[in-house]
């Protein structure tokens, strides 16, 4: 399969060496100093960039029938643009906050432990989301697709980043740590007790592997997809 990286640094990079251990060519590489490329060269794009080229990045994939597996966070205001276009071309798209396996399967728990504490109003939530200094969004996109999950489930009905302003907001502390790939908890506390589930990346390969596994499992497909479908979950 033949790639195009659309951004180059810490995921990227990862991106790189996974996919050529697993047999891929990276065919192009796209970083800010980049003025042209030809992403026609591509099967896939995979893009890890920043939150303000993402929009560009994807439109262009589809624009060109390329199909495009999006890592980049931080610009989900325009994730239905994203879809509608990819409709529009009959294009390939997956979008995931977190493409590791043991996200995704954190995400299965988050729900289904939402869905048992749906009627138990003495507990209130608060999450908590852990990152390296360079990150440029808070929260995380991993942290806002687990609030999603608990409001889909319980009384809350948004979210917001420290203090929780409305009494239905879960609140979200973004922490930013030298190093940290990236660890993400949920609590539920009442007057007598907590409970708490989290996950801990070690180091970038989880997410990348993830990423290539979904391009690999893209290709050749036209809709809108999720890692649900890539993971079969
Ligand atoms: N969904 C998931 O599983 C995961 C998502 N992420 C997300 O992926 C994104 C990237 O993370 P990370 O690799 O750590 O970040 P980095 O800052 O290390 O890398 C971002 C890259 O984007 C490049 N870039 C800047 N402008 C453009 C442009 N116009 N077109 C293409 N690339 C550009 C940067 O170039 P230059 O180096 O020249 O500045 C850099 O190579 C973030 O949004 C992060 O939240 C991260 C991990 C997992
Ligand atoms: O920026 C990161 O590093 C990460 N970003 C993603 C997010 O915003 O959830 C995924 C992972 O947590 C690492």
């Amino acid at each position: 399969m033949k790639i195009a990286l659309l951004g180059y640094g810490k995921m990227g990079q990862t991106i790189e060496k996974i996919a050529v251990s697993r047999g891929h060519e990276i065919v192009v590489v796209v970083d800010e100093n980049t003025k042209e490329y030809d992403i026609t060269l591509a099967d896939v794009a995979i893009d890890f960039s920043i939150p303000s080229v993402a929009v560009n990045n994807i439109s262009n994939c589809f624009n060109n029938n390329v199909p495009v597996v999006s890592g980049t966070t931080g610009w989900l205001a325009d994730y239905q643009k994203m879809v509608d276009l990819c409709n529009e071309k009959n294009g390939g798209f997956i979008y995931a906050s977190n493409y590791s396996l043991g996200v995704n399967i954190f995400f299965e728990l988050n729900q289904h432990l939402a869905k048992m504490m749906k009627n138990l109003s003495q507990y209130n939530v608060t999450m908590e989301e852990i990152h390296h200094k360079q990150k440029l969004d808070e929260p995380s996109g991993t942290a806002i697709t687990l609030a999603e999950g608990v409001i889909e489930h319980t009384k809350y009905n948004g979210w917001e980043v420290d203090k929780a302003t409305e009494e239905l907001n879960i609140p979200i502390k973004a922490i930013r740590s030298p190093e940290v790939p990236g660890t993400h908890t949920v609590d539920y506390t009442s007057e007598v007790d907590s409970i708490e589930i989290k996950h801990t990346a070690h180091n970038r390969q989880g997410f990348a592997l993830g990423a290539v596994i979904a391009a690999e499992w893209l290709v050749g497909k036209h809709g809108v997809f999720s890692m649900r479908d890539v993971l079969g979950l």
